[in-house]
């Protein structure tokens, strides 16, 4: 399984991007950003497609989508065939949204203030394996709605 993860941010989450590649690299992994810096507004559409679309075609452990509620973001990847993406609000949400839903993508935003830190949250999702049996019914049928 690929050591790469695949983050993209839009203006409302330059800092919380910025903080979790440090986390993440600090732990060792690849980070590929697909965001914008401070000086860059853009549409949050287009970055979840621009992520989706490389996370689906190459070589990803998983997706970080950044907007400035998570909110806009995750509705837009979550209409990308194959993107099953999570919008997690706290520790327990980040485990079942692996443990459960086997999400490829989890979103979050700038402007939310979270009872749990999001780099927690990003490591509990990473720490959770899908726990399959009745779950992979479930999942199928999430996909099977794109049909
Ligand atoms: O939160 C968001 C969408 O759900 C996005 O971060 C948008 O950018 C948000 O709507 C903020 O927009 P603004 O142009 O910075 O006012």
């Amino acid at each position: 399984m690929s050591e790469t993860i695949i983050i993209g941010n839009d203006h409302g989450a330059v800092e919380l991007k910025n903080a979790i590649v440090a986390h993440l690299t600090g732990k060792g992994f690849e980070v590929k950003d697909l965001g914008v810096g401070e000086e860059e507004a853009v549409d949050y559409p287009d970055k979840a497609e621009e992520l989706c679309r490389e996370l689906l075609a190459g070589d990803y452990k998983f997706g970080i989508l950044l907007c400035g509620t998570g909110i806009g973001i995750s509705i837009s990847a979550n209409k990308i065939d194959g993107i099953r993406c999570a919008l997690p609000q706290d520790l327990f949400a980040a485990e079942m949204s692996k443990l459960h839903n086997n999400a490829n993508v989890i979103a979050f935003g700038g402007r939310i203030a979270y009872k749990d830190s999001v780099t927690d949250m990003i490591d509990k999702f990473m720490e959770t394996d899908f726990e399959g049996g009745r779950h992979d019914r479930r999942v199928d049928k999430i996909m099977d709605l794109e049909k």
